[in-house]
Formats: C-alpha cells, sequence, structure tokens
C-alpha cells in the first residue's frame, strides 16, 4: 500500500476567460512519481501550477501535502520544489551564484557540487543565465528545484529540447529523489520517460482525468492486445473466428503469418492452440503483443501527444 496521498485534487475547474481548461479534474498523487501525460492544451500545467499555488481554482479544491496551496503557501513553499519551464530566475545571475542561493535559503541543502556535477553543468558554473543553452538553462532549473531536499517536486516536462545523455542524467537524479523518499509529479511528451520513470501515470485529456493507473496496469487494462503465430498459408481465419469470444479478430496479413485481436487471456491462447490442433496446424512464433503507453494514450485521447 503507498502512503498518504501527497496532491489530492476534487472536482477542479479552471477557466481563463471563457476558455474552460480544467473541467472538474480529480487527480490523487501518492509518494513515488507520477507521470502526467496529455495532448497539448489538456490541461496539464494549469493544474500542475494550481497544484503549486499559482493559480486559485475557479472551484474544486487541491491539498499538496495535506495543505491549501493558495491559502498555506507560506506553510507549503519550503516543503516543495518546482521546476517552471521558464521564468523566474534573475537572466544575469551566474549559474552557480543562483544555486548555492537557493541552496542556502534551505535548512538541509544538497550538496551543490556534487548536483552541478550530476546534472553536467560544471563547464557552465561561471556563466550568467542568460547565455547558458536552452538544455543547461533546463538543468539548472531542476537543480535549483531539488536542491532544498523539498518532500515533493513539480517537474514540467524536465527533458524537453535535453540531449539523449542529459535526457539520462535528468533520469538518474530524478530516481535517486525517489530512492530518497522525494516524491516526484511530472508533466511529461515523452511515452518512455513516463514508462521508465512513473510508479503512476495520470492521462489527462480536455481538463479531466481519463486513465491513471501504473504504467503496467495502463498498458494491459482496457485496451486490447494482439496474438500473433505463423503457420501454414491459407488457413481458414473465418472457422478460426467461429472459436474465438465475440469481439475477437482474426486476420492473416501475410501469408502464413496470423494476428488474432481482442481480451487475450490465458483461455483464448488455449482456444487459439486447441482450434490449431484440430486442424492440423503447428502454430509457431506464437507472441503477444502488449499495447504501450503510446497505444493507450492515443485510443483515449485519440491524439497524438504533440498536436
Ligand atoms: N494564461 C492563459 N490565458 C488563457 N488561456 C490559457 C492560459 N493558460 C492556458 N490557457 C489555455 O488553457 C488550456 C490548457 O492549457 P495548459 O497550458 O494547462 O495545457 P497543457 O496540457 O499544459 O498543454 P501543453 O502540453 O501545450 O503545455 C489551453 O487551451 C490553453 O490555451
Amino acid at each position: 500500500m503507498r502512503s498518504d496521498p501527497v496532491v489530492q485534487v476534487s472536482g477542479l475547474v479552471k477557466r481563463y476567460g471563457r476558455k474552460t481548461a480544467v473541467d472538474g479534474l480529480d487527480l490523487v498523487a501518492r509518494s513515488g512519481i507520477t507521470a502526467v501525460l496529455g495532448p497539448n492544451g489538456a490541461g496539464k500545467t494549469t493544474t500542475v501550477e494550481s497544484c503549486e499555488g499559482y493559480r486559485e481554482p475557479d472551484s474544486g479544491t487541491v491539498r499538496v501535502l495535506g495543505l491549501d496551496p493558495v491559502r498555506e503557501a507560506a506553510a507549503l513553499r519550503p516543503r516543495i520544489g518546482v521546476m517552471l519551464q521558464s521564468g523566474g530566475v534573475y537572466s544575469g545571475a551566474r549559474a552557480d551564484e543562483m544555486l548555492r542561493h537557493v541552496a542556502k535559503l534551505h535548512a538541509r541543502p544538497l550538496d551543490v557540487d556534487a548536483l552541478i556535477e550530476r546534472l553536467g553543468l560544471g563547464s557552465c558554473g561561471r556563466t550568467t543565465y542568460r547565455r547558458l543553452s536552452g538544455g543547461q538553462q533546463q538543468r539548472l532549473a531542476l537543480a535549483m528545484a531539488v536542491v532544498g531536499r523539498p518532500e515533493l517536486v513539480f517537474l514540467d516536462e524536465p527533458t524537453a529540447g535535453l540531449d539523449p545523455q542529459a535526457r539520462r542524467a535528468t533520469w538518474e537524479l530524478v530516481r535517486d529523489l525517489r530512492a530518497d523518499g522525494v516524491s516526484v509529479i511530472l508533466t511529461t511528451h515523452h511515452m518512455d520517460e513516463a514508462e521508465q520513470l512513473a510508479d503512476d501515470v495520470a492521462i489527462i485529456d480536455a481538463g479531466q482525468v481519463v486513465a491513471q493507473g501504473s504504467p503496467d496496469a495502463l498498458c494491459r487494462g482496457g485496451a486490447e492486445n494482439t496474438l500473433r503465430f505463423s503457420g501454414r498459408p491459407g488457413l481458414d481465419v473465418a472457422s478460426l473466428l467461429k472459436a474465438l469470444p465475440a469481439d475477437s479478430t482474426a486476420a492473416e496479413p501475410a501469408p502464413g503469418s496470423y494476428r488474432v485481436g481482442g481480451k487475450i487471456d490465458p483461455q483464448l491462447l488455449a482456444t487459439v492452440t486447441t482450434w490449431c490442433a484440430q486442424h492440423g496446424v503447428m502454430p509457431e512464433k506464437i507472441s503477444v503483443e502488449r499495447h504501450s503507453l503510446e497505444d493507450v494514450f492515443l485510443e483515449l485521447t485519440g491524439k497524438e501527444l504533440r498536436g
């Protein structure tokens, strides 16, 4: 059983003028890493900013570490770390100065030099913020969010625009945070990032959470999977289909290559092999293809991640 919620959002509504950005959203995040996925404009940033206390809900409630992020901001701020997509940094300040300054504001900061090294920022300590590359600015923002050893960190697209090496370094840091007992809420457009890092994934579309669960559960649940096998060409797929439960599909997309779609469970596998046995077919290369998180995402939202 995972612990008490670190974030609890109930019926959150947030409008910008006539645009409803968040539309009665419910979200519970527990300790560990929670990834928030959704197409462009789904309401991820608005939701996260409401949790950070930057936006006041039009209705609904938000609790972060049990506190109201707007009314109890003073108590909450020292306990959370926030990585913004941009801004919040004086562009003339040096990278290392800024990080040391933020570290001093906290009682038990991380070792600044180790953090700089960890994120590959060693070469740019004396560089002013405005002269850092986009990826370096990104990593500095991450360092500033975590240096105070918060209980909970919000990371908004922490690896957007990073090269593969910097992405991996960021993933390692996020995993270390979890190992240290820090909870992480991260928004991302990268399915592999959610699959690699998250204990829990919430998919947001049109201002609501449309699915939530572990990456594994999301891939297993709801979405149908595919069973493939090889056999001699020209098998009677109509006969196979008759043996299968309703709502299944059976096809021979290429000669001798068969695909069965539907709820693939041990019973269905037994039905297929029994049918093969009855028809003197030796099924070869039987495999079950699980849907990826990306498949699940597309199925639920009907949209590509970058819309
Ligand atoms: N300050 C604002 N004023 C007006 N509309 C806004 C504002 N901020 C966001 N919106 C609108 O609210 C909706 C939700 O935006 P939000 O930034 O929360 O989505 P998102 O899921 O984070 O998107 P993205 O993946 O593109 O960052 C969008 O339609 C956006 O255009």
